[in-house]
């Protein structure tokens, strides 16, 4: 099962010009509010990940973890909470990204993984590709592999998903906003 790709895209909503003038901002809260729309969201992503073998469920701060949540909780993997800087409490390893409008750094737990750990992240939205490269990059670190990359949507005019891709990280989403 898929969800329609039409039906998830009128669903989302564009806010124009914010966080700052020029920026299309698709907001997934509107998914969040929808049942139906979340429901075909999270069964499309789960049905996709239940025959797979994998490790741990990585979440991104912090849209990610309504979505690794959910996938954690019906796969039965250890959830995995990748989080904006200063939040973690124990030993923690970072890396500094940038974004469509700014920069920022993640962190993760320092014993969240052990080696050869095999990871699927999880975020609502691939844009520059920045946030779901630095979690990537945190897992390497870690010993760990990226399986895939699930997004809710790809933004394919800022590059992300290719930056992923030329950097090995296979990318799933289940829709995309190119040239709109
Ligand atoms: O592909 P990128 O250019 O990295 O952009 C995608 C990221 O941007 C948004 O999060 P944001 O950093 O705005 O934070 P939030 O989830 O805390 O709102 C979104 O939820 C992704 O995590
Ligand atoms: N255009 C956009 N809409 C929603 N979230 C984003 N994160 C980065 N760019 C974004």
């Amino acid at each position: 099962m898929i969800v329609d790709e039409a039906f998830l895209k009128s669903q989302i909503r564009t806010v124009p010009d914010w966080p700052k003038p020029g920026i299309q901002f698709r907001d997934v809260t509107t998914i969040f509010e929808n049942p139906q729309a979340w429901r075909a969201v999270m069964d499309s992503l789960i049905h996709r990940y239940m025959n797979i073998e994998f490790d741990r469920i990585g979440a991104l701060d912090a849209r990610g973890f309504l979505m690794g949540s959910t996938l954690s909780y019906a796969l039965n993997k250890p959830l995995i909470l990748f989080r904006k800087k200063g939040k973690l409490p124990y030993h923690t390893v970072a890396q500094d990204y940038a974004l469509e409008y700014g920069t920022a750094t993640l962190e993760v737990h320092a014993d969240t993984l052990q080696k050869g750990d095999k990871v699927i992240l999880a975020d609502d939205l691939i844009a520059t590709g920045g946030t779901l490269l630095a979690a990537s990059q945190l897992v390497s670190q870690l010993g760990g592999q990226t399986l895939e990359a699930a997004s809710i949507m790809d933004l394919p005019d800022l590059g992300g998903s290719r930056k992923l891709k030329d950097a090995g990280i296979p990318v799933f989403s289940l829709c995309e906003f190119e040239g709109e």
